[in-house]
C-alpha cells in the first residue's frame, strides 16, 4: 500500500463475506436449510451479466443458494412481474433481486413495487426507501452500496456523528439512500446535483465527501478539505480505457484523511452487503 489513508474495499469486502460465511454454516448447522437469493435479469447487457454472475458466485462461495431467472430483452413488463410474484409466493426463497437497470420498455417502478418488501434484499422499494427516509422507522433493508459506503467509514474508525456530510448526485440507488442514511447517523447532510451552484466550494466543506455522479475524474484536489473522508462510488472509464471513479484518485490522495480507490472501493461492498442482506432475511425467517 503506498499511503496510509487507503481504504480498502477489497480487504473490508473480504473480512464481511468470512463473517457471512461462517454464519451461513451456523445456521445450516442448527438445522435450518442455506438461505436463497432469486436473482432477475431481463436483457444482454454485458455489465448486468458479470454483476448477476459475481453474485452467484459469491453466494455459492458462502454457502448461499442461488436461483436465476433469465429473460431476453424483449420480455414484458407482466412476465417481469410474473416471476417476481411467484418468487415472493416460494417460501425457500430469502431474498428477490431484478438487475438493473431493465431495458427501457419496462417501468421500473412498477416493477420493483412488486417485490415483497421482507425479501426486498437490494432494498428498493418504495415502502424500504421511505422508512429509511422517516424518522424513527426501520426498513427491512437498506439498498448494498450505500450501506456498503456507510460500513467502509465505520470500519476505518471514522465517527460520522455531528459532521458535514456531502453528497455529489441524487439518484434512487445511491446518492439519495446514503444521505438518508448519514442523516440517521446524525451527520449534517447537504445533497448537491447536476444544478447545484459552487459546487467545488461546497464539497469543500466536507468533512465527509461521497461521489456518486456518473463524471470522469469530476472531484479534484483542491475540491478536498484537507483531511475529509472521501467515498468515491462512480464507475467509468478513463482515456485509456481504464476503470476509474467520479473522483481524481491521485491528486485527491494528497489531500483526502480517508479515500476509496476505484476499483476497489465500493464496488466490492456491494455484492458483500447483498450477501449480508440475504443472510439477514434467512436469520429474521428462522430465529425469531
Ligand atoms: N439490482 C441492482 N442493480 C444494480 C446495482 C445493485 O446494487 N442492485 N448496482 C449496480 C451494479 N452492481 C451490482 O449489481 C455492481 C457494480 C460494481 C461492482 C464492483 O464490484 N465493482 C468493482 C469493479 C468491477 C470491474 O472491474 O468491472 C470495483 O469497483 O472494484 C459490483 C456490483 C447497478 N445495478
Amino acid at each position: 500500500m503506498e499511503f496510509g489513508n487507503l481504504i480498502d474495499g477489497k480487504q473490508i469486502s473480504a473480512s464481511i463475506r468470512l463473517s457471512v460465511k461462517e454464519d451461513v454454516e451456523r445456521l445450516v448447522s442448527q438445522g435450518h436449510r442455506a438461505p436463497c437469493l432469486a436473482v432477475i435479469l431481463v436483457g444482454e447487457r454485458v455489465d448486468s451479466q458479470t454483476y448477476v454472475r459475481n453474485k452467484k458466485k459469491t453466494a455459492a462461495d458462502l454457502g448461499i443458494q442461488s436461483i436465476d431467472k433469465v429473460l431476453p430483452e424483449s420480455a414484458t413488463q407482466q412476465q417481469v412481474i410474473d416471476i417476481v410474484r411467484s418468487f415472493n409466493n416460494d417460501k425457500d426463497i430469502d431474498g428477490i433481486l431484478v438487475q438493473l437497470p431493465l431495458p427501457s420498455h419496462i417501468n421500473e417502478e412498477a416493477v420493483l413495487n412488486e417485490i415483497d418488501i421482507a425479501k426486498d434484499v437490494d432494498g428498493f422499494h418504495p415502502i424500504n426507501i421511505g422508512k429509511l427516509s422517516m424518522r424513527g422507522r426501520k426498513p427491512e433493508f437498506e439498498p448494498c452500496t450505500p450501506k456498503g459506503c456507510i460500513e467502509l467509514i465505520d470500519r476505518s474508525g471514522i465517527s460520522i456523528q455531528g459532521k458535514n456530510a456531502v453528497v455529489l448526485g441524487r439518484s434512487n440507488i445511491v446518492g439519495l439512500p446514503v444521505a438518508m442514511m448519514l442523516m440517521n447517523r446524525d451527520a449534517t447532510v447537504t445533497i448537491c446535483h447536476s444544478k447545484t451552484k459552487d459546487l467545488k466550494e461546497k464539497c469543500r466543506e466536507a468533512d465527509i465527501l461521497v461521489v456518486a455522479i456518473g463524471q470522469t475524474k469530476l472531484v479534484k484536489k483542491d475540491w478536498i478539505k484537507p483531511g475529509a473522508v472521501v467515498i468515491d462510488v462512480g464507475m467509468n472509464t478513463d482515456e485509456n480505457g481504464k476503470l476509474c471513479g467520479d473522483v481524481d484518485f491521485n491528486e485527491c490522495k494528497q489531500v483526502a484523511g480517508h479515500i476509496t480507490p476505484v476499483p476497489g472501493g465500493v464496488g466490492p461492498m456491494t455484492i458483500a452487503m447483498l450477501m449480508k442482506n440475504t443472510l439477514t432475511s434467512a436469520q429474521k425467517k428462522f430465529c425469531n
